[in-house]
């Protein structure tokens, strides 16, 4: 997250894990001084004043390999002009995919920064500390880190991250339960923009040896979503005002607009802005919560401090510039701001059908029709349908909220469920809608099953057993269901809306059932209407040569980051920090960045 190719937004929780020997540290002496953990103090640093960070290091009681930096530090070091240094914030970072993306293709330095969720197996303790003031207190993060497919990932560590979400990273990272948010959110997100702000300062990172040294200050950071929305406020406010990173530019990256960062206007009080900001995030907003009328909108700040506005498809950057329903209410602000569509890669290693360790049959475009029923009849036995591979079987992954309309499709079913046809439901979210996917099994023993579960290798086993995938959404930025789904060989049905417009051709390599209502409120019968005919007209073609051709379509794309991260490149070129360059394209600039490089 890049998601963005972005630091993309998804759960971290493949990669929690027990604790390691990095926490065994905790009691050894503190030193406010600079070590091969740190670059010496500039006169820039002298320049911070008590509101500015601090950093210092702890020191370890042993020299054994403890931390990346004592371990490379014998290492080739070759500081490499080429590229540019790119730094993706973001609540949540998915498994190395989308920075990866950019960092693997193009040859540039990248980092993600995002919390510590939990104590991950192969994120090693830098021992670097900085004191940030949050609110009215002052506060210590702690970094570490790991270089995984030439992306140095950076955890900031602190309680109101780790003591929160205990690795519930499907469930506890915005709040005790879906819908509801933790009250000090505003507090933990400042927090996560002023430690990001203090990574490429501070750590020196030494893994890739094309690269070494701290990523100094002539950075792209790449802002994703209202969490991240404070860093171009503090990038102005704290440093570029003190002489500091005075080429360094924000692009911010919105994934979703409907979730902004709305709060009561006098808490901006808390955020340790200057006044001058107020306007940028200043908002009328007539929805009763948290109160009504004049808020701060920190997602409304982060569109007008950063220094260009991106999203995830092409089509959603019409959307939500086309009016208030769409855009959520800060359509006028993006008109005015201006916003790219880049659509999303996906992480093609993850999710590849030729090594899926979730699945027994491995297959490739040549073996798809053959490995598909035998994938399918896994399936059907893992959730208990009656195995029968020449049933057609409809798929649906996603978070259980109105976005992704599995109301609509809970609704549409009766309208079709007397077909020749099964369903696998499987999503986490609104109790209301777990509860209803539940009933399934109740309502069609035969024929449906929902499991209300955060369960990865089902969702690769639905994507690899499912005939067609149906993505019923009522939005939907970008959509990644339906680009796993094509490279499996499974046919997506969507619903007429962002990424799901710009990547599925009706006929060619899925179907379209027209765009939904965005009222969430309540289900629509013409939409409920629209998913009942779309997919008798899909199961029509179920078997047919129609549809072979539509498997064959969907493989053959290139769905990775490689194409969005050429795009991406020349957005953030365009921004022109001083040093930047293209990276070679084909060229493998970093070797490692094939290989995990082994945490020691
Ligand atoms: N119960 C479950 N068990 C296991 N895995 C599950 C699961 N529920 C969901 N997942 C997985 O989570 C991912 C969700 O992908 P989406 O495109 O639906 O993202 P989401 O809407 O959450 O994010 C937002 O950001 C992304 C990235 O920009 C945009 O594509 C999208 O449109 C936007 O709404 C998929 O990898 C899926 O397999
Ligand atoms: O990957 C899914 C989405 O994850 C993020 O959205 C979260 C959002 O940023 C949080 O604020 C929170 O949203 C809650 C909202 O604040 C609250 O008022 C209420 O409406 O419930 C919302 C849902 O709990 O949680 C969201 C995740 O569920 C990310 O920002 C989005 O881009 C992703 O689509």
């Amino acid at each position: 997250m890049a998601s963005a190719a972005a630091a993309h937004l998804l759960s971290t929780s493949a990669h929690v894990a027990e604790i390691k020997g990095s926490l065994a540290q905790i009691d050894l002496k503190m030193q406010l001084t600079m070590y091969n953990g740190l670059r010496p103090l500039n006169k820039l640093d002298m320049l911070h004043t008590k509101s500015c960070p601090k950093v210092f290091v702890k020191h370890r009681r042993t020299n054994g390999p403890r931390t990346q930096n004592s371990r490379s530090s014998c290492s080739p070091k070759i500081t490499c002009g080429l590229g540019m240094k790119l730094v993706f914030v973001s609540a949540e970072v998915a498994p190395w995919s989308k920075t990866g993306g950019l960092g693997d293709a193009n040859g540039h330095r990248v980092m993600t920064v995002s919390p510590r969720y939990d104590q991950y197996r192969d994120g090693w303790d830098t021992s670097v500390l900085v004191e940030l003031r949050v609110g009215d207190r002052i506060e210590t993060v702690r970094f570490f880190h790991c270089y995984k497919r030439g992306v140095d990932r950076v955890f900031v560590d602190h309680p109101m991250f780790l003591e929160k979400v205990w690795g519930k990273t499907g469930s506890k990272i915005y709040g005790p339960i879906a819908g509801q948010d933790y009250d000090d959110n505003q507090l933990r997100f400042s927090l996560l923009c002023l430690a990001a702000l203090e990574a490429p300062r501070v750590l020196n990172l030494n893994n890739n040896p094309y690269y070494s040294g701290p990523y100094g200050e002539d950075v792209v950071f790449i802002a994703n979503d209202w969490h991240t929305a404070l860093l171009p406020c503090y990038l102005k406010s704290m440093y570029k005002s003190r002489g500091m990173y005075l080429n360094a530019k924000v692009a911010f990256c919105v994934h979703n607009i409907a979730y902004q960062g709305r709060f009561a206007f006098s808490d901006f009080s808390m955020l340790n802005l200057p006044d001058q900001f107020k306007g940028s995030f200043d908002f009328i907003d007539g929805y009763y919560k948290p109160v009504k009328g004049r808020k701060i909108n920190w997602m409304k700040a982060g569109f007008l401090e950063s220094d260009v506005v991106v999203t995830v498809s092409p089509y959603y950057a019409k959307e939500i510039t086309s009016g208030p329903a769409k855009g959520v209410e800060l359509d006028n602000i993006l008109r005015m701001r201006g916003v790219k569509g880049i659509v999303n890669g996906m992480d093609v290693q993850e999710w590849n059908p030729a090594t899926d360790k979730y699945i027994s049959v491995k297959y490739d475009a040549t073996t798809v029709m053959d490995a598909k029923p035998l994938s399918k009849e896994a399936l059907q036995a893992e959730v208990g349908l009656p195995v029968d591979p020449n049933v057609p079987l409809i798929g649906f992954i996603g978070r259980l909220e109105e976005q992704k309309g599995s109301d609509i499709l809970a609704a549409a079913i009766p309208q079709f469920i007397k077909e020749n046809v099964q369903i696998v439901v499987l999503g986490t979210g609104k109790k209301a809608m777990e509860k209803q996917i539940e009933q399934l099994e109740i309502l069609y023993p035969d024929k449906a099953r929902g499991v209300a579960k955060f369960n990865v290798p089902l969702a690769h086993m639905i994507t690899a057993g499912a005939d067609f995938m149906l993505v019923p959404s009522r939005f939907e930025p970008c959509g990644l269901i339906q680009l796993h789904a094509m490279r499996y060989g499974t046919v997506p049905i969507v619903a007429s809306t962002g990424g799901l417009v710009d990547t599925v051709k009706e006929g060619h390599n899925g179907f379209q059932m027209g765009a939904f209502s965005v009222e969430c409120d309540a289900v629509d019968p013409t939409d409920v209407a629209a998913v009942a005919t779309t997919i008798k007209r899909a199961l029509r073609t179920y078997g047919t040569p129609a549809m072979t051709e539509m498997i064959q379509n969907c493989m053959a794309q290139d769905l990775s980051w490689k194409g969005p991260s050429k795009l991406w490149e020349q957005v953030l070129l365009d921004l022109e920090v001083s040093g930047s360059e293209p990276g070679i394209d084909g060229e493998e600039i970093n070797p490692l960045a094939k290989e995990n490089v082994p945490t020691p």
